[in-house]
């Protein structure tokens, strides 16, 4: 094409190879769509959401902790009173969705990013289904004999878990305001 006649447009990159700054680092934009996707949840106790990512960093799936099928509307979040009245029995932990909901073959070599660290029955999943590493947000519950298993669990299937910290700012804004 001829550039003659193109108009002169101004470069950004100012020549430069380096990140732009500001640009989001791989890590933290994952736990952030973990973060983001916490946010569909409709616990009003605790909100936790996923992420898996490839060892391409792509991400295969997202999940939120949800009720199953059929019990949106009908079974409750309390968590207290009748055991058979709480949530704790029906509730589908992020985990688990995000590994339903994975849009590729399987989760094995993959890394899960959680906002909470993943229970007994969510480490079993992680390793049965052969994730190969676990990035956690918070650890509220690391005295809780679920939380203790479920590090048993994955020491002994030598999968790694690592709290995050970010690499950039620890607060992402996002406006979804069109104007
Ligand atoms: O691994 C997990 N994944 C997950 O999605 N959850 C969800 C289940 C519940 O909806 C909520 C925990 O509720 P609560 O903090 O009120 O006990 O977090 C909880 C854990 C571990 O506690
Ligand atoms: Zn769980």
């Amino acid at each position: 094409m001829d550039k003659r006649n193109q108009k002169q447009q101004p470069d950004p990159s100012n020549g430069s190879k380096r990140k732009r700054e500001g640009c989001l680092d791989c890590s933290d934009y994952f736990m952030a769509v973990a973060v983001l996707t916490s946010k569909m949840s409709e616990d009003p106790n605790t909100q936790v959401g996923a992420c898996i990512v490839n060892q391409d960093n792509k991400v295969v799936s997202t999940g939120h902790n949800q009720m199953p099928k059929g019990g949106e509307d009908k079974l409750s979040w309390a968590r207290t009173g009748d055991k058979l009245d709480t949530k704790y029995l029906y509730v589908c932990h992020a985990e688990l969705n995000a590994i339903m909901n994975k849009n590729s073959a399987d989760v094995k070599g993959c890394t899960i990013y959680v906002t909470l660290f993943p229970c007994n029955e969510c480490a079993k999943l992680i390793i049965q289904g052969g994730i190969k590493k676990v990035v956690y947000l918070s650890d509220k519950y690391k005295d809780d004999v679920l939380t203790i298993s479920s590090k048993k669990m994955l020491d002994l299937a030598e999968i790694p878990y690592e709290q995050f910290y970010p690499k950039g700012a620890p607060e992402i804004v996002i406006n979804i305001n069109p104007n």
